[in-house]
């Protein structure tokens, strides 16, 4: 966050320091927000992942509310939630930006970041992911596990980030505890541990039973409120509910018995002194061994709830608090030279002295740094990490010399596969519109922005037509520029079909010095299509014995760059092989020259080698009912869709599909109008395919304007 949009929010805390307890005090602008206590609690830091719509933000909510920090619960389809502060995300009622906030339960601070669930902002999680400790993944439990839910999963197993199942929404009409439970299992490949059974479902979901404890927790409204608050939880007898009691007996001698399978040192206990009666096993010992296998993520604990109707949220802050990791005891050092160092409260900021581990903290006035950077103490200590990274991540041994050593594990981006040009409304104004947009893109590293070679125009991609609309709507709002937007274009990629051969003689005289590069090189097509830009650069054996290590660098920078924009349609190519046959350079000659030669050379070869158009295919999966089912098969066919399978989701079907991009645009207001707006969908990048020879010519006249 830049010091400049921090200026433009009022101060809404002040801060008191004594000792080693730092004491926040008032939000007079919003007497709802309480006061914070102390530093005094063990810190968690975690985030609330999900598929849109799960209920993140509810949740979120919920916890803020119970554990003091608002008064009153905001609501995401009134817009006045905590964590969905700015405008886009109130208007639409979509979390778009991940908002850190932070309280306390019982013991412990939670520092909590509500993520978004939207596929095209991925990188959100993506960024916040890689510096938690442990993540609560939100399910509708009428749904199960839908299409982002397995995006955001494989992302935490990317990071090895413990988690906790919460089936929310166990209220809805079609919420089924046990259907969910067995999609965890099927598609996310994991092993739930059910901690909790619900009791009653749908309309008659009134509370749940702990299964570790077998406590009953029944939620009692008050005759004038029912926010929740107000529960009773007793140890559930066999006179309360015979067929209750029972399935809790099965439900808790099941997990001893799972437990004991991932963990040896419950495995003694319960074959030792419990093996004739799981009942007198303590609760604690049951509890410290489900966390000791949440660490090593054998298994994930399942909780459930419902966060609108209030119910479930406090027994997770126990499970956030019980089972997800705290820090370990590293010291992290900030010694870089900070301005400022601030704890984020959604929207809201409290200027700190330092920092403990855990916490979630923002700083202003790095001005070279963006988001995926990691900060670290001194150089020393950056080259030690990107040694442990690059074990860590099994990769090859990274070169930690010089500036690649401050260079650490970043956020991995999707390419973006949309794009479309941006114009000021004045040639006055364009300054303006770049720093805002390299202040935007410094937040948002999916979003990426490049000047159109042969018209000048700026150019803006993104991740997906919500992406690109939320961007240029921020503009307006927060820079107040009103820009103009080109159509939406497609970001299609090239490759080649054979392998060729070109040379390349650059001779040029600058002052008193001769510049003289000769250059052959080949490119091949690659046999395993891998989707990759970066091309494999070999060299002839002939040329490796002789090249000066200084010229590598070079060499290489240029044929990158010539695979930046392909010859045909500019777009980037990919998966192809280079080998550079020969090359002679001048003594005087400078590095600039060679890699322009070496680049112009493989641009050549690429021509010769004749260009394949590839276009993005989309993994599409459709929600809809059975009514509406027959009406969005038909329209997918005239997408050029591939359908791959239909299964059934309670009472609804889920469509999976193979779509080309290019065909899904507006898709969102064709799907409302085909299903009366009961249909959802989700659209994920899957692979580049080739087009025929028809569509590649036909999309080459539509780029030179003739059709
Ligand atoms: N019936 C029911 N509706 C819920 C529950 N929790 C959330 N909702 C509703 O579901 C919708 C989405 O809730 P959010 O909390 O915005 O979900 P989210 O996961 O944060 O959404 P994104 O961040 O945009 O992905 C809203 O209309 C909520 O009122 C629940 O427990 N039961």
């Amino acid at each position: 966050m830049g010091e400049k949009e921090l200026k433009k929010r009022p101060p809404k805390w002040s801060l008191e320091t004594s000792c080693s307890t730092v004491q926040y005090c008032l939000f007079e602008e919003n007497p709802s927000y309480q006061l914070l206590t102390s530093f005094s609690a063990i810190n968690l830091a975690c985030c609330i992942m999900a598929h849109i719509d799960a209920g993140k933000t509810t949740t979120t909510e919920r916890m803020l509310y119970y554990s003091g920090y608002i008064r009153a619960l905001g609501d995401v389809d009134d817009g006045d939630t905590v964590t969905d502060f700015m405008a886009q995300e109130r208007e639409r009622g979509i979390t778009i930006q991940s908002a850190a906030v932070t309280f306390d339960w019982k013991d412990y601070r939670i520092n909590l970041i509500d993520t978004p669930g939207h596929v095209d902002f991925t990188v959100e999680v993506e960024r916040c992911l890689r510096v938690l400790d442990g993540a609560v993944a939100v399910f509708d439990a009428s749904a199960g596990v839908e299409a982002q839910t397995l995006t955001v999963w494989r992302q935490a197993d990317k990071h090895q980030i413990p988690r906790i199942c919460f089936l929310n929404k166990m209220d809805k009409n079609r919420a089924s505890f046990a259907y969910s439970v067995e999609s965890i299992k099927q598609k996310l490949k994991t092993k739930p541990l059910l901690l909790q059974l619900p009791v009653g479902e749908a309309k008659t979901f009134r509370g749940l039973v702990d299964v570790v404890t077998k406590e009953q927790i029944i939620w009692k409204p008050t005759s004038d409120l029912d926010d929740g608050k107000n529960f009773e939880r007793k140890l559930l007898l066999e006179t309360d509910d015979p067929n209750l009691f029972q399935e809790v007996q099965d439900a808790r001698n099941t997990l001893i018995e799972q437990v004991a399978d991932l963990d040896d040192e419950f495995a003694e206990l319960v074959l030792g002194e419990h093996s004739e009666n799981f009942d007198s096993i303590p609760a604690d010992k049951l509890q410290s061994a489900i966390r000791r296998i949440t660490l090593a993520q054998k298994a994930v604990p399942v909780l459930c709830g419902s966060a609108l109707k209030n119910k479930g949220v406090q027994p997770l802050l126990d499970a956030i608090t019980l089972y997800l990791p705290a820090p370990n005891e590293r010291s992290y050092e900030f010694l870089e030279r900070m301005s400022r160092l601030l704890l984020p409260f959604a929207d809201q900021q409290i200027e700190i002295p330092s920092l403990m581990p855990g916490n979630i903290a923002l700083t202003v006035g790095l001005k070279q740094s963006a988001t995926g950077d990691t900060i670290v103490s001194s150089k020393a200590s950056a080259v030690a990490a990107a040694r442990r990274a690059g074990r860590d991540t099994g990769e090859k041994k990274r070169s930690v010399s010089g500036v690649d050593s401050l260079l650490l594990a970043g956020v991995e981006i999707p390419e973006p596969v949309f794009f479309c040009t941006i114009e000021p409304p004045s040639v006055a104004r364009q300054q303006d519109l770049d720093n805002a947009l390299s202040c935007l893109q410094r937040e948002d590293p999916s979003l990426k922005v490049k000047p159109d070679p042969d018209t000048g125009q700026t150019i803006l991609c993104g991740m997906g037509e919500l992406h690109i609309e939320i961007i240029h709507d921020r503009i307006k709002r927060e820079y107040g520029i009103e820009t103009y937007l080109g159509p939406l274009q497609i970001a299609y990629r090239e490759t080649i079909l054979n392998t060729a051969q070109a040379t390349d003689i650059l001779d040029r005289t600058v002052g008193d010095k001769r510049h003289f590069v000769t250059a052959e090189v080949e490119v091949r097509p690659r046999l395993a299509e891998e989707g990759r830009t970066k091309p494999i650069i070999n060299y002839a054996e002939s040329v490796s014995e002789v090249l000066p290590k200084e010229l590598q660098g070079p060499i290489e920078n240029g044929i990158s760059n010539s695979c930046i924009q392909g010859p045909l349609l500019g777009f980037p190519v990919q998966d192809i092989h280079v080998t550079v046959q020969s090359l002679t350079v001048h003594p005087d000659t400078s590095h600039t020259m060679v890699s322009a030669c070496v680049s112009r050379c493989v641009q050549k070869a690429l021509k010769k080698a004749g260009i394949q158009i590839l276009e993005p295919l989309m993994n599409l999966e459709i929600t809809v009912s059975e009514d509406h089912l027959s009406a969005t098969l038909a329209d997918l066919a005239q997408r050029r869709g591939n359908i791959q399978e239909i299964q059934s989701r309670q009472d609804n079907r889920v469509v999976v599909a193979a779509v080309p991009l290019a065909e899904m645009m507006g898709y969102s207001t064709v799907l409302r109008s085909l299903t009366s707006g009961s249909a959802t969908f989700t659209l994920e990048l899957a692979s580049y395919q080739a087009l025929s020879s028809q569509e590649q010519s036909a999309l080459l006249q539509r780029r030179m304007g003739l059709v």
